[in-house]
């Protein structure tokens, strides 16, 4: 029930619309209940009416209706419609808020995501994440409607016990007592589903993290026959997946399966009791028998939703904790100052470690606006470390990188990465068009735009050719174009914005001399019109470059060609 706290906290208008009228619904069904009692009187033939039963036919006088078999049929079919009302009014309150709880979950996560800092994805597996976004959500909101449902049959079984107890207390007592047994003997089936919900919860999040993994990587699996590992992987946390939904559907059946015989045994114990020991009237005995098999129904009905209740409460509180964990690991932007790099962008003293293990040491260095700038290095030297220190994505531990002599503490980041193109080694392409895959949904690009940067990359040509031109779909990841088009694409892409700061993190070390070579000149084209940072092995690619810096023990090192300008750290 703490989620429910949790839900009333976040959503109280709804929750509170909800449980109004559910007990509005209570209340109705409870009076058309109570008019039973004195028309089954009149229709056996009873000379008087106590109790509950008096205040029904009172209020009718009251009224100036003559309480008869009809007039009390009436006042039965009228509680029961108003009821049935009030229950649709509150399932359509229900069904609305858990649309919203999904919908809410969903932005909250992915802005959670979205907004951490780089090291967090380095170390949470995308498939968990994925998973969180999908089916945790899912369970997360279904989690609502059953604690909703729980608390529906929790007020009606309250409006019964109340009715009873204005009928009869004795009896009252004794089904209350049996209810409190009834809740103890098969609690421990509502623990056991609990166990078994955390247990899918995190066997989803293994499962999906290992398929994503996976198909990521399906063509070499495929290419060397080593899928039946994969499939090995997956088939045993498959497996124990469906040893915990097993374990969850047991347990609901022996739950739903005791309640029936537990009903059956505490009528017949009623009927003894109210017509033998108690001496009953037969209207008396024939209502409460009726409240008693109503009560104990929607009591059980409570128990089972509280049990699916626990099995997918841990769906919720998993999302929450991936919730919180996002929001502490969040990406800080403290600074105001706007960069354009009009001048130039330093490294001042950068000294860089992951963890214990230090990359950059002591790094001093210039990029001046327009020019075009290799990185050059043996594989591990830092390089692609380098580049995120430009980006802000890492921060130094020592030393300053700053543009235009702000240093990346002042600046508006966000503001900062809107000026720069980033093309990557491996450029995964969205499934969708061209177009769409250029501009990214950005509403400030057009056809037009996009046009310009399929030119500048060098695109233009392939991509007019197809039928389809910019509208053609690329695939999954870009599959139905080549290496060298998927990398124009992504030039064009990291163009389109018009940035001050192209990277090209060995955007080209995949491709055959020939792609590498036009790309090349590509690059060569847009010198002096970008300021350009590329990091590469390839020979060619440095060619083009106005300076070289070279990554060596930790330390970078003008290669070519103005040592003076450069300062290496010790
Ligand atoms: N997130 C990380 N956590 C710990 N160590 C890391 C992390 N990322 C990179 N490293 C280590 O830092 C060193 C530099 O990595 P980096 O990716 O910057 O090298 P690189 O010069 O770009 O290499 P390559 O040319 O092979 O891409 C490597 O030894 C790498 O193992």
């Amino acid at each position: 029930m703490r989620l429910m706290l949790h839900f009333f906290r976040a959503y109280p208008r709804h929750t509170l619309t909800m449980l109004l009228a559910q007990l509005l619904a209570g209340v109705m069904e409870g009076i058309s209940l109570t008019a039973l009692l004195p028309m089954l009187n009149i229709a056996v033939g009873g000379t008087k009416t106590s109790g509950i039963g008096k205040s029904v036919t009172s209020a009718l006088h009251a009224m100036g209706i003559a309480p008869t078999v009809p007039s009390l049929l009436m006042v039965v079919v009228a509680g029961v419609l108003l009821k049935s009302a009030l229950v649709l009014l509150a399932d359509r309150k229900v069904g609305y808020t858990v649309a919203l709880v999904a919908t809410d979950l969903r932005l909250t996560l992915l802005r959670a995501l979205l907004g951490t800092r780089w090291e967090y994805y380095l170390s949470h597996p995308m498939g968990s994440l994925a998973n969180s976004a999908a089916s945790e959500v899912i369970r997360a909101s279904t989690a609502y409607i059953h604690g909703t449902l729980a608390i529906t049959y929790m007020v009606q079984c309250f409006v019964y016990a109340v009715v009873a107890l204005m009928i009869s207390w004795k009896a009252s007592v004794v089904a209350f007592a049996a209810g409190c047994l009834l809740m103890v003997l098969l609690n421990r089936l509502i623990r056991k589903a609990k166990k078994a919900g955390r247990q899918e919860t995190s066997l989803m999040q293994s499962l999906l993290s290992r398929l994503t993994d996976c198909l990521q990587s399906v063509k070499p699996l495929k290419a060397m026959g080593r899928e039946q590992l994969a499939e090995k992987m997956l088939e045993e946390d498959t497996l124990k997946l469906n040893k915990a939904l097993r374990r969850q559907v047991y347990s609901k059946a022996v739950l739903k399966s005791l309640q029936e015989p537990f009903l059956i045994l505490m009528i017949v114990a009623g009927l003894y009791a109210t017509l033998v020991l108690w001496n009953y009237e037969l209207p008396t005995v024939m209502v409460l028998v009726f409240l008693l098999v109503r009560l104990l129904g929607e009591f059980g009905k409570m128990q089972r939703k509280l049990q699916e209740l626990a099995t997918c409460e841990s769906a919720f509180w998993s999302l929450q904790q991936k919730i919180n964990d996002a929001n502490r690991q969040k990406e800080p932007n403290l600074g105001q100052k706007k960069v354009e790099l009009e001048k130039n962008l330093r490294f001042d003293g950068v000294s860089f470690s992951y963890g214990k293990v230090q990359i950059l040491k002591s790094v001093s260095l210039e990029i001046p606006a327009g020019a075009s700038i290799a990185v050059i290095g043996p594989s591990g030297a830092g390089k692609t470390t380098l580049v995120d220190l430009v980006t802000g994505l890492l921060r130094p531990q020592q030393g300053e990188v700053l543009v235009d002599g702000v240093p990346m503490g002042d600046m508006d980041v966000k503001y900062w990465r809107s000026k720069i193109g980033y093309v990557p080694q491996d450029t995964v392409l969205l499934h969708d068009s061209i177009l769409a895959n250029i501009t990214l949904g950005d509403s400030g690009l057009d056809a037009t735009d996009a046009e310009a940067a399929l030119r500048a990359a060098g695109a233009w040509d392939f991509v007019s050719a197809m039928p389809e031109g910019m509208q053609t779909i690329v695939g999954e990841r870009g599959s139905k174009l080549s290496g060298g088009q998927r990398q124009r694409i992504a030039i064009a892409r990291a163009l389109a914005h018009r940035p001050a700061l192209l990277i090209l993190d060995e955007a080209t070390s995949a491709l055959d001399p020939e792609s590498e070579k036009a790309i090349c000149e590509t690059l060569a084209s847009l010198r002096g019109k970008v300021t350009m940072l590329a990091i590469s092995h390839q020979p060619a690619l440095v060619k083009v470059a106005d300076r070289v810096y070279g990554i060596k023990d930790k330390a970078v090192v003008l290669d070519r060609p103005e040592p003076a300008m450069v300062s290496t750290g010790g």
